[in-house]
C-alpha cells in the first residue's frame, strides 16, 4: 500500500492522510476496519481510509457541536481570515491537490487543477460573505415597538458529498457553513476521500480550532443514519442522486432538520436554426464532456433544430473525434474514465436502448480500447423520445441528438422531464432569447454559454433536481437562521 502512495508525485506527501480528523486529531476507526481507495483508470490502490461507524460518527458531531460557541462567536473578521489563509494555502498546494483528486476521481490532471481553482473559490467567496450577514429593522407596526430581525448560524451542518466533484462540493458546502459561524462534519464519497482529507490538513494548518472542521469516512448506512438521525446536527446539505436524497430527506424528517439537496439532472441543450453552431458545438462539448460526463448539470439530451441538424452533428463529430482518452495523468488527455464499472454499464445499457429504439451511432458507441473503465467519446443521432436516455441522466460521454421543428415543441421536450437543474440554448434572435429562458422549468439556464458553474452565481434546481442554493450571497443563507426582535415600550 505505501507503495502505491509513494507513486503519487507529491511535493507534500503529507497532504495525503489515511486516517479521519475528529476534534483536531488525525484517528483511525474504533474497529481498525478500513476501505480501500482505487485509481479508476489503472485499478491501483490509491490507499486506505477508515471504516468509520455510527459511534464515531457521534463523535465528530459532539466535537462540532462543542466547537460551535467559540466558532460563531468569532468576529466574521477573524473567521474570514482563516477560510482566506485556507483558501490561499489550496492554491499553493494546486499541483499536490490535482494529483491526489486525478488518482482517486480520474478527470485530466487540467480538470483537476481547475477544480482545485473553482474549490478555493468557495472557500474565498464565502470568506468575504461572512461580513456581509445583515439583519433588517422593518418600520415598527405600532407606536412604541421596533421590529429587528438578526440572522444566526444554524449550528452544526452535515454534508455528504459524491465522487463526482472530490474537492468542490466540499467547499461549496462547509465553505458557507464556516463563514456563517457553524461547525461541521463533512462525509466524503467513498471513491474520492481524499481530496477531503486534504483540506482538512490545509484547514488544520489554516488555524481553523479543533472541532469546526471534521471529516468522516466509512459506510455510508451506518455514517449516513447518525448525520441525518442526531438531533445536535441542524442542516444536512447533500450532493448527489436524487434516489439518495429522497431517502436523506426522510431520515432528516424525524429531526425536521434544515436541507439543501443538489440531486440528478437531465439537462436540454438546445441547438436553434439562428445559432452560432461552431459556439455551440464548442459549448456541447465544455457540457457534454466535461468530467467524462459525470457531471450533473451535463447536456443530456440535446435538442437541434432540423434546419441545422446535420450541419450540427458533422460539427460535433468532428469536434468529439480530437477528444483524447486516457489516464487523466497523461499529458493531453481530455477524457479520463468512468469512476467504475456500473457506470460503463450504464453507459452501454442507454446507447443499447436507443439503437433498439432506432438511433444511429455517428461516433463513438463502445468500450475504449483501453479495457477498465474507459469509454468512447459518443454522439448518437435520431434518437427516439422514448429512449430511457431522454429520461434518465446518463452520467457518461454519450450526446444523444434529437430533432425538433418548432420554438413550442423544443420547450416542451425540454421541460417533459421530473428534473430541473441545468439547461443550455444557443439562439441570436433575442426575442426568442428571452421567450425560451422564460419558459424553461430550470433553476440554471446557460444561453450561449455551455459552463454556468462559478462561486459569484446561486447553483440548484426545480422540480426533483433538489432544494436550496449554493454559492452566490444565497449559499450562505442556507446556513443561517432568521430570528424576530419584538421590542416593547420605547416610546416613539
Ligand atoms: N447530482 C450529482 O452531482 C450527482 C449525481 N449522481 C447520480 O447518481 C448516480 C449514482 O451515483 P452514486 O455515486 O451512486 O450517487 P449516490 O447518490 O449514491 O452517492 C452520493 C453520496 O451519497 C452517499 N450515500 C449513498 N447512499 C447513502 C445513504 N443511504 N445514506 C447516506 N449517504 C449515502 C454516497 O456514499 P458512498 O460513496 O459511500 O456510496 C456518496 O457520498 C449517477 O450515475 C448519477 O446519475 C451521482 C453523483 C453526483
Ligand atoms: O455535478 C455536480 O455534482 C455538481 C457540480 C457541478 C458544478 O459545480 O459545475
Amino acid at each position: 500500500m505505501l507503495d502505491a502512495i509513494a507513486k503519487l508525485p507529491l511535493k507534500d506527501p503529507d497532504l495525503l492522510r489515511q486516517a479521519n480528523y475528529i476534534n483536531g486529531e488525525w484517528v483511525k476507526a474504533d474497529s481498525g476496519k478500513t476501505l480501500e481507495v482505487r485509481n479508476p483508470a489503472t485499478g491501483e490502490l490509491v490507499g486506505t481510509v477508515p471504516a468509520m461507524g455510527q459511534a464515531e460518527t457521534r463523535r465528530a458531531i459532539e466535537a462540532a457541536n462543542a466547537a460551535w460557541p467559540a466558532w460563531r462567536a468569532m468576529l466574521a473578521s477573524e473567521r474570514a481570515a482563516i477560510l482566506k489563509k485556507l483558501a490561499a494555502s489550496m492554491l499553493a498546494n494546486a499541483e499536490d491537490l490535482a494529483a491526489i483528486m486525478t488518482a482517486e476521481q480520474g478527470k485530466p490532471l487540467a480538470e483537476s487543477r481547475g477544480e482545485v481553482i473553482y474549490s478555493a473559490s468557495f472557500i474565498e467567496w464565502f470568506a468575504e460573505e461572512a461580513r456581509r450577514v445583515d439583519g433588517e429593522i422593518i418600520p415598527q407596526n405600532a407606536k412604541g415597538r421596533r421590529i429587528l430581525v438578526t440572522k444566526e448560524p444554524v449550528g452544526v451542518f452535515a454534508a455528504i458529498t459524491p465522487w463526482n466533484f472530490p474537492s468542490a462540493m466540499i467547499t461549496r458546502k462547509a465553505g458557507p457553513g464556516w463563514a456563517a459561524g457553524c461547525t461541521g462534519v463533512i462525509r466524503p464519497a467513498s471513491q474520492t476521500p481524499f481530496s477531503a482529507l486534504a483540506i482538512a490538513v490545509l484547514a488544520e494548518r489554516a488555524g481553523m480550532p479543533k472541532g469546526v472542521c471534521n471529516v468522516i469516512t466509512g459506510p455510508s448506512s451506518a455514517t449516513g443514519k447518525e448525520l441525518t438521525g442526531n438531533p445536535l446536527v441542524r442542516k444536512l446539505s447533500f450532493t448527489g442522486s436524487t434516489e439518495v436524497g429522497r431517502i436523506l430527506l426522510e431520515q432528516c424528517a424525524a429531526t425536521i432538520k434544515k436541507t439543501s439537496m443538489e440531486l440528478g439532472g437531465n439537462a436540454p441543450f438546445i441547438v436553434f436554426d439562428d445559432a452560432d453552431l461552431d459556439a455551440a458545438v464548442q459549448g456541447a462539448i465544455a457540457s457534454k464532456y466535461r468530467n467524462t460526463g459525470q457531471t450533473c448539470v451535463c447536456a443530456n439530451r440535446i435538442l437541434v433544430q432540423e434546419g441545422v441538424y446535420d450541419a450540427f452533428s458533422q460539427k460535433l463529430k468532428a469536434a468529439v473525434e480530437k477528444l483524447k482518452v486516457g489516464n487523466g495523468m497523461e499529458e493531453g488527455v481530455t477524457q479520463g474514465p468512468l469512476i467504475n464499472a456500473d457506470a460503463v454499464k450504464k453507459v452501454q445499457d442507454h446507447i443499447a436502448d436507443a439503437l433498439s429504439k432506432g438511433a444511429s451511432i455517428v461516433t463513438g458507441g463502445k468500450p475504449h480500447d483501453k479495457g477498465g473503465n474507459f469509454f468512447q467519446p459518443t454522439v448518437l443521432a435520431n434518437v427516439p423520445h422514448d429512449a430511457v436516455i431522454f429520461r434518465e441522466e446518463t452520467f457518461g460521454p454519450v450526446a444523444p441528438l434529437f430533432r425538433f421543428k418548432t420554438e413550442e415543441e423544443a420547450i416542451r421536450l425540454a421541460n417533459d422531464t421530473e428534473f430541473g437543474l441545468a439547461a443550455y440554448f444557443y439562439a441570436r434572435d433575442v426575442g426568442r432569447i428571452f421567450r425560451v429562458a422564460e419558459a424553461l422549468e430550470y433553476g440554471i439556464i446557460g444561453i450561449n454559454e455551455g459552463i454556468i458553474s462559478t462561486a459569484e452565481a446561486p447553483f440548484g434546481g426545480f422540480k426533483q433536481s433538489g432544494l436550496g442554493r449554493e454559492g452566490s450571497s444565497h449559499g450562505i443563507e442556507e446556513y443561517l437562521e432568521t430570528k424576530y426582535l419584538a421590542l416593547g415600550g420605547i416610546g416613539g
